[in-house]
Parts: structure tokens; sequence; C-alpha cells
């Protein structure tokens, strides 16, 4: 039972017909494939104005070419302090900015607020030398497994205007916000002030596959560049519009998300009706933060149960784990089967039973 991230299974039935599909035959190379056309029209389609559509194979790759397309080498990010792009791609949006820095801002949730931000920006020195903040990044679904609303998104899209920032989304997890909200594409970014998004497909469904959607077309100029530099420009491209013409075929992607979100929910509310278990962060999405007591997290080990803890630093101090508790992150993807969960469940009744009885 592998709980342990959205990563650890292949891709998903539709995904791989369409990919076997799009194997036959020759076709352009570097994008100019038929199929190539065809996703980048739909991805137009989905979020209902034209967008320019970089096709790449990791949600880092992704973020770092997103972010060097908006921030100059003497420039500043502002994100979470333990956002993707800070904590856990080595340096690749500093590496590809040229220079330029993330700042990491604090944050319940590993959210940022528009106030919070806002009042980061008033406060920087306003030297000359100083690094110019020069685009906002923030993760939807956040890494604590948390959605920004659409006022929240608003207010941060605002608040980008008004200082001159570009606006970034994270969307390793796009879908999975998407119908947790259950908004459009376009209401989730554009139409709340997002200039380019990182829309992930791999954990969804997809076995390889990630775009960046520009909405700003000033953005677009030289990502093409800025990506065969980096190498993700690829040969066979179809091999990757192929999958997302998959992954979009009667709504699958949303199914997919359906799917994972509603599971999470099931494992969420089993855990949380056991003495001594709590939620970190609410689940609303399809990954789950428990506060379980040391005896149930080691139980879970032993049966076998695959996951990893999680830091607190966005705990708020009252929240804070303790001593005889662990943190843990519980990632349920569109492959996991409900009889898993039940399992889950079934080994931490146990346990607290077994405690009740001590
Ligand atoms: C929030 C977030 N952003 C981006 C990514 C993409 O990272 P990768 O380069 O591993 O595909 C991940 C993890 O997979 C993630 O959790
Ligand atoms: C932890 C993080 O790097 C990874 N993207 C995951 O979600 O599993």
């Amino acid at each position: 039972m592998n709980f342990a991230s959205d990563n650890i299974v292949g891709a998903s039935a539709p995904v791989l017909q369409a990919l076997s599909s799009a194997n036959a035959g020759a076709m352009a190379a570097y994008g100019g494939d038929e199929i190539t056309k065809r996703v980048k029209a739909r991805f137009t389609e989905i979020f209902e104005r034209e967008v320019s559509v970089f096709f790449v194979t990791t949600g880092t790759a992704a973020n770092a070419l997103a972010l060097s397309s908006a921030v100059p080498p003497y420039g500043l990010c502002v994100c979470h302090r333990e956002a993707h792009i800070i904590d856990d791609e080595c340096g690749a949006p500093e590496f590809f900015m040229h220079g330029a820095k993330l700042a990491g801002l604090p944050g319940v949730g590993a959210k940022l607020t528009a106030e919070g931000v806002s009042a980061y920006l008033e406060s920087l020195p306003k030297a000359v030398k100083q690094m110019p903040p020069k685009a906002l990044s923030i993760s939807q679904v956040s890494e604590c497994g948390l959605v920004y609303g659409l006022d929240e998104l608003k207010a941060l899209g605002q608040m980008c205007r008004e200082h001159g920032l570009a606006f970034h989304m994270d969307g390793a997890r796009f879908a999975n916000a998407l119908v947790s909200l259950g908004c459009t594409p376009a209401e989730m970014t554009w139409k709340q002030g997002v200039d380019i998004l990182s829309f992930g497909g791999t954990k969804n469904g997809c076995l390889m596959a990630e775009a960046i959607v520009v909405f700003k077309p000033e953005l677009a100029e030289a990502l093409d560049y800025r990506a065969k530099r980096a190498g993700q420009i690829i040969s066979k491209g179809r091999l990757i519009s192929a999958q997302f013409e998959g992954y979009f075929a009667d709504d699958h992607w949303c199914a997919n998300a359906r799917h994972a979100n509603r599971l999470a929910k099931l494992l969420s509310d089993g855990l949380t009706q056991l003495p001594g278990v709590r939620l970190a962060w609410e689940t609303q999405a399809n990954e789950v933060f428990p506060i379980i007591p040391a005896a149930m997290d080691k139980a879970l080990r032993n049966a076998g149960v695959l996951y990893h803890p999680w830091t607190e630093l966005s705990l708020p101090e009252a929240e804070k784990v303790g001593p005889d508790e662990a943190l843990i992150r519980l990632v349920v993807s569109f492959a996991t089967r409900e009889e898993d969960v039940h399992k889950v469940l079934d080994i931490a009744r146990s346990v607290a039973s077994r405690q009740a009885a001590e």
C-alpha cells in the first residue's frame, strides 16, 4: 500500500492507449506533428482563450523555465518558504533565471495571502541595488494539500498587478485543485490574473507530460529558445502531446482527479474519527496530512504502508506535533484502490482499539 506520492504509479490506460496509437507512422519532429498542433489547440479550448503551450518532461522544468521567462537575472521571485521551487528543485529555478533569487515567505498550510505578500514587498528597502521583485509563484495545490479559493487567487492577482509582478502558478496537481473548487480552468487561472502556469499531467495519469501554459503573450517570446537550451524541446514531440490527447479525452483527467480526491477524503474522514488523530491541514485535494500517535505510525509502517513524514514548518504554533505524535503525508493517486484505503483504516482502527484497551 503505497501512499508516498502520486509519482509512484504509471500512466492510466487511456493515456497509454493514446501514446500507443500515436506511435505509428512517421510524423514531423520537434513538435511539428499534427498531434501536437491538435493538442495545443485543445489547450486553447480548455482555457477559453488563445494560449501558448510548451511541453516539457518534468514539473521542475516547467517551473524553472516559466520563471525564467518572467524574472530577470537581477530580480526576485516571491514564493512560500516550503514551495517546491525553493525546496525540491535543487536550485533549478535560480539556475534558469540566471541568478535571480527566490524569497520564501511563511504561511499556514504552505499558502500565501495577498496581504502577507504585499506587506513583505512594502518592507523591502528601496535601495537602487535591491533585487526588484518581479514575480509571485504559488502552488495550486499547495505543498500542504490546500487549495487556493477563487477569491484568494483574485486577491493575489490584484496584488501582483499593483506591484508589477508576474503571477506564476505551479499546477503540478492542477486537476486536483480544479475539481476540488468545481470551477473552470479559466476561472482558476487567467481570470484571476495568473500569467503563466505549470500544468501538471504526470501525477494524474500521464507517463511524463507537463506543459507551460502562457496567458501573457510577452512571456512566451523566448520560451522556445529557453526550452531548447534546457533540453526540453523533445525530438519526438508527439510522445508528450499524445499523452495529453488521451488525458483530455472524455474528461478523463478530471475523472482521475475526482477519484483521487474522493479517496483522500474517505481516508481523511476515517482517520480523524480515531482518538488521538487530527489533521495538520484540511484535506482539500488528494493529499492527507494527519498527525497520528507514534504507535499508529509504527504499526502502519510495520504493516507495509509506505508514506513520508512531513515538516511541521507551516503549522500554527498551537498545533505543533507532540513528542508522542507523528505528522505524515499520505498521497492518493488516480490509481489508488479503495480497498487499500480501507486496509489502512482497518490497521489504524486496530491500533486505536489496542491503545484504548491498555
Ligand atoms: C508542488 C510540486 N510542484 C512540482 C512538482 C514537480 O516536480 P518533478 O520535477 O518531480 O516533476 C512536484 C512533485 O512532483 C510538486 O509536488
Ligand atoms: C515531495 C515532492 O518533491 C514530490 N514532488 C512529491 O510530491 O512527491
